[in-house]
């Protein structure tokens, strides 16, 4: 086991807009099967990390690799090959409210043929119970949602195609702690299921420690601490702690938080 390379290995990943360095060489590895919580400060970068991953953005200089692969290096095909193993959970939702919510679920798989209309209906039904949503919200439109139902249907769509790598960008933002508390509890509950490998942005300590088994921390675009979620606020690292209490006093000065 121990000799099976990380799901994720990023070397020295540096991306600047403009004068902007954001990434200046960001090494992380995440292991498979484990969940990974990202933190850090406005703007720090960490939005930036998950699309150079996912091939959004392409990183000035550094090393991805998925399974031991790098996937800078790989011809296009190959490379959408290991993204179709890709499951996002966007900040927004990013519903299309144009589309019902059981297409919206399984947008991937009809886009990409994989399914016919009425496999993908039984397919959205199925990821809609896993969220704990009834089949008649699939012919609901997105708008017609709570806060709270939208991220379940976009957590729906995110395992639909079964994915083994899951991204979550801020899963729990704009919700009340509860409806918080249970997304996290079905981001958990779904990962597992899937036997998945997920990684999560997040700026809600009390989702960190639900969701993740390890942290990372990014800050002046690096990762300067990774340990067990569980110790969140009492690492003995000072830029960690500072940031996981919230607290004014600290070695992270404002300037980097605007
Ligand atoms: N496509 C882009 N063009 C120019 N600048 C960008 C682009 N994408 C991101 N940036 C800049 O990179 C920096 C990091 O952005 P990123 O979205 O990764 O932050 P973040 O850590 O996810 O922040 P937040 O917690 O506020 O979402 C920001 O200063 C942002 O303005």
């Amino acid at each position: 086991m121990s000799d099976a390379p990380p799901k994720i290995r990023l070397r020295g990943l540096r991306k600047a807009f403009g004068a902007k360095q954001v990434l200046d060489g960001v090494d992380l590895d995440v292991r498979a099967g484990s969940s990974m919580v990202i933190l850090g400060g406005s703007g720090s970068g960490k939005s930036v990390t998950i699309k150079c991953i996912l091939g959004l953005i392409t990183p000035d200089a550094g090393t991805i690799e998925i399974d031991g692969r790098d996937v800078l290096a790989m011809s296009a095909r190959e490379r959408e090959a290991v993204l179709d193993r890709t499951g996002m959970l966007f900040q927004n939702g990013a519903l299309f409210d144009s589309l019902p919510v059981w297409e919206n679920v399984c947008f991937k798989l009809l886009a990409q043929k994989r399914l016919d209309r009425a496999r993908a209906r039984d397919k959205a039904a199925q990821a809609l119970a896993d969220v704990g949503l009834g089949p008649e919200v699939g012919d609901l439109s997105p708008a017609e949602l709570s806060g709270g139902m939208q991220k379940r249907v976009a957590l729906a769509r995110a395992i639909a195609s079964e994915p083994d790598i899951i991204f979550f960008d801020e899963p729990t933002t704009g919700l009340d702690p509860i409806m918080g508390a249970v997304i996290d509890g079905l981001i958990v509950d779904c990962v597992k299921r899937l036997g998945a490998t997920a990684v999560t942005i997040t700026h809600d300590m009390a989702s960190a420690r639900r969701i993740g088994d390890e942290a990372a921390m990014i800050h002046k675009g690096r990762i300067v601490w990774t340990g067990p979620a569980s110790t969140l606020g009492d690492t003995g690292n000072a830029v960690v702690d500072q940031f996981a209490r919230g607290e004014r006093e600290g070695p992270i000065q404002m300037e980097l938080r605007r």
